[in-house]
Protein backbone atom coordinates (compact mmCIF):
# COMPACT_ATOMS: atom_id res chain seq x y z
CA UNK A 1 0.00 0.00 0.00
CA UNK A 2 1.18 3.51 -0.78
CA UNK A 3 2.85 5.22 2.07
CA UNK A 4 0.29 8.59 3.19
CA UNK A 5 2.70 11.05 3.82
CA UNK A 6 1.43 14.52 5.32
CA UNK A 7 2.29 17.82 4.79
CA UNK A 8 4.93 18.93 7.76
CA UNK A 9 3.77 22.22 9.54
CA UNK A 10 6.56 24.39 10.80
CA UNK A 11 4.99 27.90 12.65
CA UNK A 12 7.78 30.09 12.04
CA UNK A 13 9.31 32.29 14.96
CA UNK A 14 11.09 35.28 14.00
CA UNK A 15 13.28 37.40 16.57
CA UNK A 16 14.37 40.73 16.32
CA UNK A 17 15.72 42.89 18.78
CA UNK A 18 14.26 39.86 21.35
CA UNK A 19 11.05 40.15 19.88
CA UNK A 20 8.82 37.84 17.90
CA UNK A 21 8.11 39.41 14.77
CA UNK A 22 7.11 39.25 11.00
CA UNK A 23 8.39 41.27 8.13
CA UNK A 24 7.09 42.23 4.61
CA UNK A 25 9.44 41.02 1.63
CA UNK A 26 12.06 40.22 4.55
CA UNK A 27 12.93 44.05 4.63
CA UNK A 28 14.39 45.52 7.89
CA UNK A 29 12.12 48.08 8.97
CA UNK A 30 9.02 46.37 8.04
CA UNK A 31 8.47 44.73 11.53
CA UNK A 32 5.24 43.91 13.21
CA UNK A 33 5.92 43.10 16.94
CA UNK A 34 4.41 39.79 18.70
CA UNK A 35 6.01 39.96 22.02
CA UNK A 36 7.70 36.89 23.67
CA UNK A 37 9.51 34.55 21.14
CA UNK A 38 9.05 31.94 23.66
CA UNK A 39 5.35 32.52 24.61
CA UNK A 40 4.98 32.56 20.75
CA UNK A 41 7.16 29.42 20.74
CA UNK A 42 5.51 27.23 23.34
CA UNK A 43 1.52 28.21 21.97
CA UNK A 44 2.63 26.99 18.53
CA UNK A 45 3.75 23.70 20.83
CA UNK A 46 0.60 24.07 22.91
CA UNK A 47 -1.66 23.94 19.55
CA UNK A 48 0.04 20.70 18.51
CA UNK A 49 2.97 21.84 16.20
CA UNK A 50 5.70 19.11 15.74
CA UNK A 51 8.06 21.32 14.19
CA UNK A 52 9.07 25.32 14.99
CA UNK A 53 11.16 27.26 12.38
CA UNK A 54 13.06 29.83 14.06
CA UNK A 55 14.72 32.59 12.66
CA UNK A 56 17.20 35.13 14.23
CA UNK A 57 16.86 37.94 11.85
CA UNK A 58 19.16 40.18 13.72
CA UNK A 59 21.75 37.76 12.77
CA UNK A 60 21.18 37.48 9.07
CA UNK A 61 20.49 41.00 8.77
CA UNK A 62 24.65 41.53 10.44
CA UNK A 63 22.71 43.80 13.14
CA UNK A 64 23.63 41.75 16.17
CA UNK A 65 22.21 38.25 17.02
CA UNK A 66 19.63 36.92 19.84
CA UNK A 67 21.82 33.80 20.25
CA UNK A 68 21.22 33.35 23.96
CA UNK A 69 17.45 33.79 23.76
CA UNK A 70 17.21 31.41 20.54
CA UNK A 71 19.10 28.70 22.58
CA UNK A 72 16.86 29.22 25.70
CA UNK A 73 13.54 29.06 22.98
CA UNK A 74 14.89 25.92 21.84
CA UNK A 75 15.93 23.93 24.98
CA UNK A 76 12.51 24.82 26.19
CA UNK A 77 11.03 23.30 22.97
CA UNK A 78 9.94 19.37 23.16
CA UNK A 79 9.16 19.33 19.52
CA UNK A 80 11.90 20.22 16.69
CA UNK A 81 13.46 22.91 15.82
CA UNK A 82 14.88 24.18 12.69
CA UNK A 83 17.25 26.81 13.29
CA UNK A 84 18.69 30.08 10.80
CA UNK A 85 20.12 32.78 10.42
CA UNK A 86 23.54 33.94 10.58
CA UNK A 87 24.83 30.30 10.78
CA UNK A 88 27.74 30.80 8.51
CA UNK A 89 30.92 29.54 9.92
CA UNK A 90 32.15 26.89 12.21
CA UNK A 91 31.50 29.19 15.76
CA UNK A 92 28.33 29.85 14.26
CA UNK A 93 26.81 26.47 13.25
CA UNK A 94 28.50 24.38 16.22
CA UNK A 95 26.68 27.20 18.84
CA UNK A 96 23.33 26.59 16.46
CA UNK A 97 23.58 22.76 16.83
CA UNK A 98 24.56 22.83 20.29
CA UNK A 99 20.93 24.29 21.63
CA UNK A 100 19.60 20.60 20.52
CA UNK A 101 18.39 21.82 17.77
CA UNK A 102 16.57 19.41 14.75
CA UNK A 103 18.56 21.05 12.12
CA UNK A 104 20.23 24.33 11.11
CA UNK A 105 19.30 26.43 7.69
CA UNK A 106 22.35 27.96 5.60
CA UNK A 107 21.37 30.48 3.72
CA UNK A 108 24.23 33.58 3.00
CA UNK A 109 27.01 30.70 3.53
CA UNK A 110 25.85 28.85 0.63
CA UNK A 111 26.09 31.60 -1.74
CA UNK A 112 29.19 32.88 -0.46
CA UNK A 113 31.34 30.31 1.23
CA UNK A 114 30.13 26.66 -1.27
CA UNK A 115 33.39 24.90 0.38
CA UNK A 116 32.52 25.25 3.94
CA UNK A 117 29.01 24.90 3.14
CA UNK A 118 29.90 21.38 1.43
CA UNK A 119 32.24 20.34 4.58
CA UNK A 120 29.44 20.93 6.79
CA UNK A 121 26.85 18.96 4.66
CA UNK A 122 28.99 15.76 4.70
CA UNK A 123 30.04 16.17 8.25
CA UNK A 124 26.44 17.10 9.92
CA UNK A 125 24.35 15.15 7.19
CA UNK A 126 20.44 15.42 7.53
CA UNK A 127 21.02 18.16 9.92
CA UNK A 128 21.93 20.11 7.37
CA UNK A 129 19.54 22.32 5.27
CA UNK A 130 19.77 25.22 2.44
CA UNK A 131 17.80 28.32 2.63
CA UNK A 132 17.25 29.11 -1.22
CA UNK A 133 15.20 32.68 -0.80
CA UNK A 134 14.63 33.68 -4.09
CA UNK A 135 13.55 37.26 -6.13
CA UNK A 136 12.24 35.62 -9.66
CA UNK A 137 15.63 32.91 -9.61
CA UNK A 138 18.24 34.75 -8.37
CA UNK A 139 18.99 33.60 -4.94
CA UNK A 140 19.61 36.36 -2.26
CA UNK A 141 22.18 36.79 1.43
CA UNK A 142 22.75 38.81 3.70
CA UNK A 143 19.59 39.54 5.00
CA UNK A 144 18.09 39.18 1.52
CA UNK A 145 19.74 42.39 0.33
CA UNK A 146 22.59 40.74 -2.24
CA UNK A 147 21.90 38.30 -5.65
CA UNK A 148 23.73 35.15 -4.85
CA UNK A 149 23.84 33.58 -7.88
CA UNK A 150 21.36 31.70 -10.16
CA UNK A 151 18.80 29.22 -7.95
CA UNK A 152 18.96 26.30 -10.44
CA UNK A 153 23.22 26.04 -11.01
CA UNK A 154 23.45 26.37 -6.91
CA UNK A 155 20.63 23.72 -6.46
CA UNK A 156 22.52 21.20 -8.60
CA UNK A 157 25.80 21.91 -7.02
CA UNK A 158 24.32 21.67 -4.01
CA UNK A 159 22.39 18.31 -5.05
CA UNK A 160 25.74 16.88 -5.76
CA UNK A 161 27.18 17.92 -2.50
CA UNK A 162 24.88 15.69 -0.62
CA UNK A 163 22.76 18.35 0.80
CA UNK A 164 19.33 16.61 2.35
CA UNK A 165 16.96 19.12 1.60
CA UNK A 166 16.13 22.87 0.80
CA UNK A 167 13.63 25.75 2.37
CA UNK A 168 12.88 28.23 -0.68
CA UNK A 169 11.37 30.95 0.17
CA UNK A 170 10.10 33.70 -2.62
CA UNK A 171 10.52 36.80 -1.53
CA UNK A 172 8.25 38.69 -3.18
CA UNK A 173 5.57 36.47 -1.30
CA UNK A 174 7.33 36.18 2.13
CA UNK A 175 4.72 37.95 4.47
CA UNK A 176 2.61 39.32 2.43
CA UNK A 177 -0.31 36.99 2.65
CA UNK A 178 -0.69 36.68 -1.36
CA UNK A 179 -0.49 32.96 -1.44
CA UNK A 180 2.72 30.94 -1.86
CA UNK A 181 4.46 30.34 -5.49
CA UNK A 182 3.11 26.86 -6.77
CA UNK A 183 4.79 26.98 -9.96
CA UNK A 184 8.17 27.79 -8.04
CA UNK A 185 7.82 24.99 -5.64
CA UNK A 186 6.75 22.75 -8.37
CA UNK A 187 9.63 23.90 -10.71
CA UNK A 188 12.28 23.10 -7.88
CA UNK A 189 10.81 20.09 -7.08
CA UNK A 190 11.42 19.22 -11.08
CA UNK A 191 15.09 20.22 -10.50
CA UNK A 192 15.90 18.15 -6.96
CA UNK A 193 15.18 14.95 -5.61
CA UNK A 194 15.62 16.08 -2.57
CA UNK A 195 12.45 17.19 -0.06
CA UNK A 196 11.25 20.93 -0.03
CA UNK A 197 10.40 23.28 2.41
CA UNK A 198 7.72 25.66 1.02
CA UNK A 199 8.34 29.29 2.75
CA UNK A 200 6.54 32.21 1.56
CA UNK A 201 2.72 34.01 1.09
CA UNK A 202 0.41 30.99 2.86
CA UNK A 203 -2.47 33.10 3.39
CA UNK A 204 -5.32 30.70 4.16
CA UNK A 205 -6.15 27.11 4.43
CA UNK A 206 -6.89 26.55 0.61
CA UNK A 207 -3.26 28.05 0.11
CA UNK A 208 -2.12 25.15 2.57
CA UNK A 209 -4.32 22.25 0.40
CA UNK A 210 -2.72 23.40 -2.56
CA UNK A 211 0.68 22.95 -0.84
CA UNK A 212 -0.18 20.17 0.38
CA UNK A 213 -1.01 18.55 -3.11
CA UNK A 214 2.56 18.85 -4.20
CA UNK A 215 3.55 16.31 -1.45
CA UNK A 216 4.12 13.50 -3.67
CA UNK A 217 6.06 15.78 -6.11
CA UNK A 218 8.77 16.17 -3.48
CA UNK A 219 7.31 18.92 -1.39
CA UNK A 220 7.66 17.53 2.95
CA UNK A 221 6.98 20.89 4.51
CA UNK A 222 5.35 24.42 4.66
CA UNK A 223 6.37 27.22 6.82
CA UNK A 224 3.87 29.32 8.18
CA UNK A 225 4.17 33.36 9.66
CA UNK A 226 1.97 35.84 8.80
CA UNK A 227 -1.32 33.67 9.04
CA UNK A 228 -1.09 32.39 11.58
CA UNK A 229 0.14 35.78 13.46
CA UNK A 230 -2.84 37.48 11.33
CA UNK A 231 -5.64 34.86 13.07
CA UNK A 232 -6.68 33.86 9.26
CA UNK A 233 -6.36 30.41 10.74
CA UNK A 234 -5.64 28.47 13.85
CA UNK A 235 -2.44 26.36 14.18
CA UNK A 236 -4.94 23.57 14.88
CA UNK A 237 -7.68 23.97 11.95
CA UNK A 238 -3.66 24.31 9.61
CA UNK A 239 -2.77 20.64 11.27
CA UNK A 240 -6.28 19.35 10.40
CA UNK A 241 -6.27 20.51 7.03
CA UNK A 242 -3.31 19.23 6.27
CA UNK A 243 -4.11 15.29 7.34
CA UNK A 244 -7.36 15.68 6.02
CA UNK A 245 -5.45 16.22 2.65
CA UNK A 246 -2.69 13.76 2.86
CA UNK A 247 -2.79 12.03 -0.10
O1 LIG B 1 12.73 34.89 7.43
C1 LIG B 1 12.86 36.08 7.08
O2 LIG B 1 11.89 36.88 7.08
C2 LIG B 1 14.21 36.57 6.65
C3 LIG B 1 14.31 37.87 6.20
C4 LIG B 1 15.54 38.34 5.78
C5 LIG B 1 16.64 37.52 5.85
C6 LIG B 1 16.57 36.21 6.30
C7 LIG B 1 15.34 35.71 6.71
N1 LIG B 1 15.16 34.44 7.18
C8 LIG B 1 15.96 33.29 7.06
O3 LIG B 1 17.30 33.50 7.50
C9 LIG B 1 18.10 32.50 6.90
C10 LIG B 1 19.27 33.10 6.19
O4 LIG B 1 20.21 33.58 7.11
P1 LIG B 1 21.74 33.61 6.67
O5 LIG B 1 21.75 34.22 5.32
O6 LIG B 1 22.17 32.17 6.67
O7 LIG B 1 22.37 34.44 7.70
C11 LIG B 1 17.25 31.80 5.87
O8 LIG B 1 16.78 30.58 6.39
C12 LIG B 1 16.11 32.78 5.66
O9 LIG B 1 14.99 32.11 5.14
Amino acid sequence: MAETRTLELLPAVDVRDGQAVRLVHGESGTETSYGSPLEAALAWQRAGAKWLHLVDLDAAFGTGDNRALIAEVTRAMDIKVELSGGIRDDDTLLAALATGCTRVNLGTAALETPEWVAKVIAEHGERIAVGLDVRGTTLRGRGWTRDGGDLYETLERLDTEGCARYVVTDIAKDGTLQGPNLDLLRSVCAATDRPVVASGGVSSLADLRAIAALVPDGVEGAIVGKALYAKAFTLEEALETVRAVAP
